[in-house]
């Protein structure tokens, strides 16, 4: 999956994406589909991605009971995304039933999208984990904990803060992917982000990938954000 970016097409129409990739004719880009997009657009926002050469995170996260999760993600493995995710909260059953869905749904000869977890939602604090979550823990802890189930499930990865990057790869191995959504340039507003890392941090964190909507997506000229995310990326910070 070479490229470190993603880019989340956080758009309300396929209409809204098409005119956004625009700036980029050339690129083959690694684009995430989420919520708001698909629950809208359905596969054939990701029929169109494919057609266009795009690489897929369908950013879904699964949370249910493991059949059900299980048959979602085996109709999800048809449509030849690269990525999927479920939450980890929904534990290890479900993330294996995760799995077997994958592989049940995945053509022969296809290889069975990546499947990572959600750790804690890049917009949660620490103080939202106790007083609302009642997980008496730290973030570190919880991050740590629920990577570990992950891992124990056989998932390749997790989602997670850059900024858990160091704890997850001591623990669970250089092979397993940290993808890594909350990243802001230094001058950008965070929005509903709390765990956020400039891209420049993640790199030196050692995020497997970094997840870009607002600051590319919102900005006034997108490419120029972009090329700004692929400096920042090999070591050059903008002051
Ligand atoms: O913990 C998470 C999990 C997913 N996301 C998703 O990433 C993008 C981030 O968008 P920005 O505009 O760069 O904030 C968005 O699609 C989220 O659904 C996340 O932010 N945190």
């Amino acid at each position: 999956m070479e490229t470190p970016f993603i880019v989340a097409l956080d758009f309300p129409t396929g209409e809204d994406v098409k005119a956004f990739l625009q700036s980029f004719p050339r690129e083959s880009l690694f684009v995430k589909v989420g919520m708001e997009l698909y629950y809208q657009e359905g596969p054939a926002i990701i029929h169109y991605l494919k057609e266009q050469g795009h690489r897929i995170f369908l950013d879904l996260k699964l949370h249910d009971i493991p059949n059900t999760v299980k048959r979602a993600m085996q109709g999800l493995a048809r449509l030849g995304v690269d990525l999927v995710n479920v939450h980890a909260a929904g534990g290890t059953v479900m993330m294996e039933a995760a799995l077997e869905g994958l592989e049940a749904g995945t053509p022969n000869g296809a290889r069975r999208p990546y499947c990572i977890a959600v750790t804690q939602l890049t917009s949660t604090s620490e103080q939202m984990l106790r007083n609302e979550l009642w997980i008496d823990r730290s973030m570190e802890e919880t991050v740590l904990h629920y990577a570990s189930l992950a891992k124990k499930s056989g998932l390749d990865g997790v989602v997670c803060s850059a900024k858990e990057v160091p704890l997850i790869r001591k623990h669970c191995g250089e092979a397993f992917l940290t993808v890594t959504p909350g990243i802001r340039f230094a001058d950008d507003e965070k929005n509903d982000q709390v765990r956020v890392v400039t891209p420049y941090e993640a790199k030196k964190f050692g995020a497997s990938f970094i997840v870009v909507g607002r600051s590319i997506t919102r900005a006034e000229n997108p490419i120029a954000a972009y090329e700004r995310l692929q400096q920042e990326w090999k070591g050059e910070e903008k002051e």
